[in-house]
């Protein structure tokens, strides 16, 4: 298949048993992006991921990576791919250097590439240190070096922030940041936090109960997110009473919301206000915050 998607997958279904897990998704991942993939608890991430790297049995033949069907390509394909999930899998009673090395030795890797990668991840200083005594955002770090000691083009990676206090989850975002630009890899990872996604992301898919109910550049799902003007007057009541009449007033206790339109919209709605003698204390538009707006979109397919 001809196309500039690292990962690529048309209308993908799964079920375990009777229960339908995902339902026709189709997924764009473009190469150099970073890409998040975003749904509540339980909405089928973790099976889409163990699907990509064909650890879970799929009996269609729509699922490429780097252009290749992954199933009749399945060793040439997943060695360009480093992957976390669920937690790395860590020999706790080793260093987080021999941890490297034992994976290093079966993959002919020499010691220079594990220093190198020890710095990646900011784990130089607790090199010698046991696994076993690292944070859990130290942990993370090591499980995401070691999907990086092939030097793979792209990299899944599964909730890497889960668990992770506020220090442990900007360093993931930092090295994240830092493996995308500085080492040019292509990232798809997935996460249920909007907030956390939106701060790294280039290009967003949306998983709602198996359903993709968005997918795209973040900047669109940005301008998808709705303008609504916000008006504060002295009678709010009244002022809602006389813009029923010609507006759509949306439903908030503490201040007047009406879908935006226009400054012209903005400028007669504080004319006619005025003219009812009421006094606009605040008129101003406000965009929609992309958290509810992950609230609409999942709640609405
Ligand atoms: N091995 C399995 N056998 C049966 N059902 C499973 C299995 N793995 C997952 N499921 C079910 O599939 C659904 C999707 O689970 P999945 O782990 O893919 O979701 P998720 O979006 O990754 O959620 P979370 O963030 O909680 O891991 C859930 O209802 C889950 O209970």
């Amino acid at each position: 298949m001809v196309t500039d998607d690292i990962i690529k997958v048309e209308n993908l279904s799964f079920s375990f048993g009777q229960q339908k897990v995902l339902n026709n998704i189709s997924l764009n991942v473009p190469k150099g992006s970073v890409y998040g993939f975003l749904g509540p608890n339980g909405s089928g991430k973790t099976t889409t991921i163990k699907l990509l790297l064909n650890l879970l049995q799929n009996h269609e033949n729509n699922i490429f990576l780097f252009g290749k069907e992954i199933k009749a390509n399945r060793e040439d394909v997943l060695k360009k791919v480093g992957s976390l999930i669920e937690g790395p899998a860590l020999y706790h009673h080793l260093s987080g250097f021999d941890n490297l090395k034992a994976r290093a030795i079966i993959l002919g890797i020499n010691n220079e590439r594990i220093n190198d990668i020890l710095s990646i991840v900011g784990l130089t200083d607790a090199a010698k240190k046991k696994a076993g005594k690292y944070s859990l955002g130290m942990k993370q770090r090591l499980g995401i070096g070691l999907a990086l000691l092939s030097d793979p083009e792209l990299l899944i990676l599964d909730e890497p922030t889960n668990g992770l206090d506020p220090n442990g989850i900007i360093e993931i975002r930092n090295l994240i940041k830092k493996l995308s630009i500085e080492h040019q890899k292509t990232i798809f990872i997935s996460s249920h936090l909007l907030a956390e996604i939106e701060r790294i992301a280039t290009h967003v898919g949306i998983l709602y109960q198996g359903n993709l109910s968005f997918e795209g550049k973040i900047e669109d799902l940005q301008s998808l997110a709705k303008s609504t003007l916000c008006v504060d007057t002295d009678d709010n009541l009244k002022a809602a009473t006389i813009l029923n009449i010609n507006y759509e007033v949306l439903k908030d206790d503490k201040r007047l919301r009406i879908p935006y339109e226009s400054p012209e919209q903005a400028a007669a709605i504080n004319k006619l206000l005025i003219q009812n003698d009421i006094s606009v204390y605040n008129l101003f538009k406000e965009k929609k915050d992309l958290e509810s707006l992950f609230l609409d979109i999942t709640q609405t397919v």
